[in-house]
């Protein structure tokens, strides 16, 4: 079997499998079975996921995510950063990136204190259930409980238990369980596709920002900014409310490469 070489990268912990695959021709050589074993911490490389940088004719590039177990997934707000820090490094250069990912076209920077920052798509609808927790999209599916201090909820146990109660068992969720320390809020998630707990995850933290501009009252055209401390790291939501919801969204954090080898 032929070998190919593979970047490691992570952003705030969350840390992604990269291949370079601008000649598109390798993606579909890798199968569910066989990403799955990659991203085990085991048996394999070790990763929350594993992503493919694509050419595409009217993108710099296109980001393909797929989750630890394989599958292919939603938006990766992390794995978003952590491939515009691999395309740079690989030597495509922008001032403002503009790439294809599952939910549609992302821009992307890098500033000058080493992170990259994230646009992410708009969120238009959002609701609380009755436990009063927040459930949105922020590219992938969000559950956000406030009031859980992420250094001693049992993140497994109970994200587990809500990402597999009857309401999200068959599409699943991502669980954030949050605790607001004035402009700061502090996170732990537990990962769906990953099906365990990670040490950041960058929709969730998108998520966990528009729920406290929601908590404290953020009117139309206003703008805000959390700080948001994971596991893994420090990151950074900006963005502004607008009559239709939340736009001009941007994730912001750092991305760093680790190592890399081949499978
Ligand atoms: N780690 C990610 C989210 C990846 C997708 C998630 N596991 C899902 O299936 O919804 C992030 O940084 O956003």
């Amino acid at each position: 079997m032929a070998t190919h070489e593979f970047y490691k990268y992570e952003g705030a912990g969350n840390d992604f499998i990269i291949i370079d695959d601008r000649a598109n021709t390798l993606h579909e050589a890798f199968d569910q079975r066989r990403i799955a074993h990659f991203c085990d911490r085991h048996f394999g490389i070790g990763g929350d996921g594993m992503m493919f940088l694509r050419s595409h004719p009217e993108y710099d590039f296109e980001m393909i995510y797929y989750n630890a177990d394989g599958a292919p997934s939603s938006m990766c707000g992390n794995g978003g950063r952590c491939i515009v820090r691999f395309a740079a490094n690989l030597g495509i250069e922008r001032e403002c990136y503009n790439f294809l990912a599952v939910d549609g076209p992302h821009r992307a920077k890098l500033l000058k204190n080493g992170w990259v920052s994230l646009g992410m798509t708009d969120v238009k609808d959002w609701s609380i259930n009755d436990e009063g927790a927040f459930v949105m999209d922020t590219g992938s599916p969000h559950y956000v409980q406030f009031g859980r201090d992420p250094a001693t909820v049992d993140v497994v146990q109970q994200g587990r238990a809500i990402r597999n109660s009857p309401a999200y068992a068959v599409e699943g969720i991502n669980v954030n369980f949050v605790l607001r320390e004035s402009n700061i809020l502090r996170i732990s998630t537990y990962e769906r596709g990953v099906e365990d707990e990670t040490l950041a995850c960058g929709t969730g933290v998108t998520a966990a920002a528009i729920s406290a501009a929601e908590l404290d009252g953020v009117g139309p055209d206003e703008s805000f900014r959390y700080a948001v401390v994971a596991k893994g790291g420090e990151l950074a939501v900006r963005g502004k409310k607008t009559e239709r919801g939340y736009a001009d969204l941007w994730l912001e954090g750092p991305a760093t490469y680790v190592f890399k080898g081949e499978i």
